[in-house]
C-alpha cells in the first residue's frame, strides 16, 4: 500500500501533481470535475500551511489541445477560492525562481510538463529520475504528491521519475479513485456485462478489450474507435478527412490488431449500424453504414444504433463506459452519447462512467452523478484497473 496525505508530518514544501487535462474549444479550457476534484485535494494541503509547486499536462505534443497552462491556473484559482499562481516554465530559472519565493499555503502551477521532451521519453523510472527536469525540481520539495490517478497508467517523468528520489504520497484524489476501481475490479457479476467503448484513444481500448475476455460479454462500440472498427470490418469510414488527425495514423498501428479481435470476438461486438453527419444546412443528418462514403466526417453514431444500444443496456446487469460515442460538446451530435448514458441511468445494472471527457457529458446534460454507480473523472486508468493491471503510477508510489 502506498503512504497517502494523513502520513504528512513534518515537509513543507510538497511538489503535487494533478491532473486537469481538459477539452479545449477554440483556444478555451473547459472547466470539468477534474478541477472541482483536485482543487479538494490542494485546498487541503494549503489550508495546512504547506507551499505547493503542482506539475499537469495539457493534450499531447502536434495536437490543437496542446496548449499552455494559464487558464488551467485561473480555474483552478476559481475551484480553491485563492490564488493561484502560473509561471511559464518547468524547471528553469524562472520556475526555480518563483518555487523559491512561495509562502506557506501559496500554490504555484508550473509549465505544462508535456512541452518538456523528457516528460515523454521511453525510459525505465530509474533513468526518468536521473533526468534534467527531475533532477532540478526534486531538491527544491521535501515531498512528492501524486494526485493524479487518471495519468497513473502512463511512465511519464512526472508520474514515476519522482518517487524514485523524493518521499512519495498518494493525494486524495488518487487514494479515492483508486479505493473506487479496485472494489470495482473485484466484483463478479452473474448476469451480461456490456462495455460501451468510443473517443478517440483506440491503442488505450484495444489492450483492454484483449483482457477483459472472461468478464465482458458484450463491447458497444462508437466515436472514432468505433470507426477504426468499422473500417476494419469493411465499410468506407474511419479516414482522416477535412484536416482530421484521428484515424490514418491509429489505423496503421492498429489494423491487424483490430482485425483479429473483430475474428475472435465475433459477434460480441457490435458496431454502429449507422453515422450521423452534418449535412449541407449545418443539420444532424444519418446514414446507414452500409451507405457511407469515406469523403464525410462522421461525428456521432446514429438513432438505429442507440435503440440497439439500449436494449443490450436494458439486459444488462453491468455496464462499463469509456469513451463517448459522438462529439457531444456539440449537442447535434450529443445523441449517442446521451441516449445511451440516460438508458444506462434509467436501468438498475451496475454501471461505471469513466473518462475527463466522458464523464462531462453527464453533468453537461443534466444527468444524475447518483444514478451510475461510479463516475470516475478517469479513463485509459479506470479501464486498466478493471482488468487488474497494474498501474505504473500506484507502483512508483508504493515503492
Ligand atoms: N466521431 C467523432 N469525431 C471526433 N471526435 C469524437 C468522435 N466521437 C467522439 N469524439 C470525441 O471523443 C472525446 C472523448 O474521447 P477520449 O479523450 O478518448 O475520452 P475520455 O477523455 O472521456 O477518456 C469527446 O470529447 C468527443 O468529442
Ligand atoms: O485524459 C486522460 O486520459 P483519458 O482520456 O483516458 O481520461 C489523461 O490526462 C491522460 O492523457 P493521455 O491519454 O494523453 O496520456
Amino acid at each position: 500500500m502506498f503512504q497517502t496525505l494523513d502520513d504528512l508530518s513534518d515537509e513543507e514544501r510538497l511538489l503535487v501533481r494533478i491532473d486537469v487535462n481538459s477539452p479545449v474549444e477554440d483556444g478555451a479550457v473547459q472547466d470539468n470535475r477534474r478541477f472541482e476534484r483536485h482543487a479538494g485535494t490542494l485546498r487541503e494541503l494549503a489550508d495546512a500551511g504547506y507551499s505547493l509547486g503542482v506539475l499537469a499536462h495539457q493534450g499531447r505534443p502536434g495536437r490543437d489541445t496542446f496548449v499552455d497552462l494559464e487558464q488551467h491556473a485561473e480555474i483552478l484559482s476559481e475551484h480553491l477560492d485563492r490564488e493561484v499562481g502560473y509561471v511559464a516554465d518547468t524547471y528553469g530559472e524562472a520556475a526555480l525562481e518563483a518555487i523559491r519565493d512561495l509562502d506557506g499555503g501559496e500554490v504555484l502551477l508550473l509549465e505544462n510538463v508535456r512541452m518538456i521532451d523528457e516528460e515523454l521519453a521511453d525510459r525505465s523510472p530509474e533513468a526518468h529520475a536521473e533526468s534534467g527536469f527531475v533532477e532540478a525540481l526534486a531538491p527544491e520539495f521535501d515531498a512528492y504528491v501524486n494526485d493524479a490517478y487518471s495519468t497513473a497508467h502512463r511512465g511519464h517523468a512526472s508520474i514515476v521519475g519522482f518517487p524514485q528520489v523524493m518521499d512519495a504520497y498518494a493525494g486524495r484524489v488518487m487514494e479515492a479513485e483508486y479505493e473506487a476501481n479496485s472494489a470495482i475490479q473485484q466484483r463478479e457479476f452473474d448476469g451480461h456485462v456490456a462495455m460501451v467503448l468510443g473517443g478517440t484513444k483506440a491503442d488505450d481500448l484495444i489492450g483492454v478489450m484483449e483482457r477483459v475476455d472472461d468478464t465482458v460479454d458484450t463491447f458497444l462500440m462508437g466515436g472514432i474507435v468505433g470507426e477504426l472498427f468499422l473500417r476494419a470490418a469493411g465499410h468506407d469510414v474511419g479516414y482522416d478527412v477535412e484536416g482530421t488527425e484521428f484515424f490514418d495514423e491509429q489505423w496503421d498501428d492498429q489494423e491487424e490488431t483490430i482485425g483479429e479481435l473483430l475474428d475472435s470476438y465475433g459477434d460480441r461486438i457490435r458496431l454502429p449500424v449507422d453515422l450521423a453527419y452534418e449535412d449541407g444546412d449545418d443539420e444532424r443528418a444519418e446514414v446507414a453504414v452500409e451507405g457511407v462514403e469515406k469523403e464525410t466526417s462522421f461525428l456521432d453514431v446514429g438513432s438505429d444504433t442507440v435503440s440497439e444500444y439500449e436494449e443490450v443496456v436494458a439486459d444488462s446487469e453491468a455496464v462499463f463506459v469509456k469513451g463517448a460515442l459522438g462529439v457531444f460538446e456539440d449537442e447535434r451530435f450529443a445523441d449517442g452519447t446521451v441516449g445511451v448514458l440516460e438508458a444506462i441511468a434509467g436501468t438498475d445494472c451496475f454501471s461505471v462512467v469513466g473518462g475527463g471527457d466522458t464523464s462531462r457529458a453527464v453533468e453537461m446534460y443534466g444527468m444524475d452523478e447518483g444514478d451510475f454507480s461510479h463516475v470516475s473523472i478517469a479513463g485509459g486508468a479506470y479501464v486498466r484497473a478493471l482488468t487488474g493491471e497494474s498501474l505504473v503510477a500506484i507502483e512508483a508510489l508504493e515503492r
